[in-house]
């Protein structure tokens, strides 16, 4: 059996305690993901997705209930902290790079991010330029020839496309897809999701992904959550994720 990787026990995060705007966002949630998963995670608008992407990033404390790292409880490690652990790539393609750095530049960033000073600051040498060009061409829409401009002159596709090497350059042990390839248009959106399940099952990465293509959910990864009113109401996995259909999962919305 797999290894566990991370776990939410009875999560719930209440935001405005005390007030008449208390609302509880995320209730009572238990997951537990293994290493290897790769998991869709379908809901509605406000239905607790992004909620709980930030409560495993730490961006959001839980109010009770518990999170574990390898069985360790990490609910009081920071943002930062959690870096070492897990990468996340989000929405806007302008998020997550340095706009005035050029792409290698970025590149480099990701690569060094936590390291010493004296290592951080080794420049980019001609064989680390090459890597990069191998790596960049990966992505298959031309960010290799590009590796000196400035990632602020990309487009949206090619820039997003770098997020997500920056985000998977040191294969995190938790990768955070939230919603990444919805502001591209179809055919580049397509490219970068193939490019995504490759790297997810080259580098065995576990990764959860938000989705509002129904079509991508049930296509890719091992297994499927749907979220609804701060809670998990759907969770299955192989065969059972496999069978699924856009009809089923049509269903399962209009109940919900
Ligand atoms: N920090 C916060 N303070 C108050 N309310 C919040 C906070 N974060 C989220 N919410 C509320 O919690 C609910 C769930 O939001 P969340 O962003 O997790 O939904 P989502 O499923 O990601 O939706 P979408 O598909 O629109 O991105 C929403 O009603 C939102 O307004």
């Amino acid at each position: 059996m797999a290894k566990t990787i991370l776990e939410l026990i009875d999560a719930t995060v209440t935001v405005n305690q005390g007030t008449a705007e208390e609302k509880t966002i995320l209730n009572q949630v238990n997951l537990t993901i293994s290493e290897g998963d790769f998991i869709t995670v379908l809901g509605s608008n406000g239905a607790g997705k992004s909620t709980l992407f930030n409560v495993i990033a730490g961006t959001l404390m839980l109010t009770s209930g518990q999170i574990l790292l390898n069985g360790e409880d990490i609910n009081k490690m920071d943002e930062t902290a959690r870096t070492s652990f897990l990468a996340r790539v989000f929405q806007d393609p302008k998020l997550g790079t340095a706009p005035r750095m050029t792409v290698a530049e970025n590149l480099l960033l990701a690569e060094r991010r936590g390291l010493t000073r004296r290592l951080k600051n080794r420049g980019l040498s001609a064989a680390k330029q090459a890597e990069f060009a191998a790596v960049a061409a990966t992505m298959g829409n031309g960010l290799d020839t590009r590796l000196d401009m400035a990632t602020g002159d990309l487009s949206g596709g090619q820039r997003q496309a770098l997020s997500f090497l920056m985000a998977t350059r040191r294969r995190p042990k938790l990768l955070l897809l939230d919603e990444h390839t919805a502001a591209l248009d179809p055919k580049t959106s397509e490219q970068l999701m193939a490019v995504t399940d490759q790297r997810i099952k080259e580098d065995k990465l576990t990764a959860l992904m938000i989705t509002h293509h129904l079509e991508d959910a049930i296509r890719y990864g091992n297994r499927l959550l749907i979220m609804n009113d701060g809670q998990i109401t759907l969770d299955v996995t192989g065969q059972d994720k496999a069978q699924l259909t856009i009809p089923d999962l049509l269903n399962y919305f209009h109940i919900y």
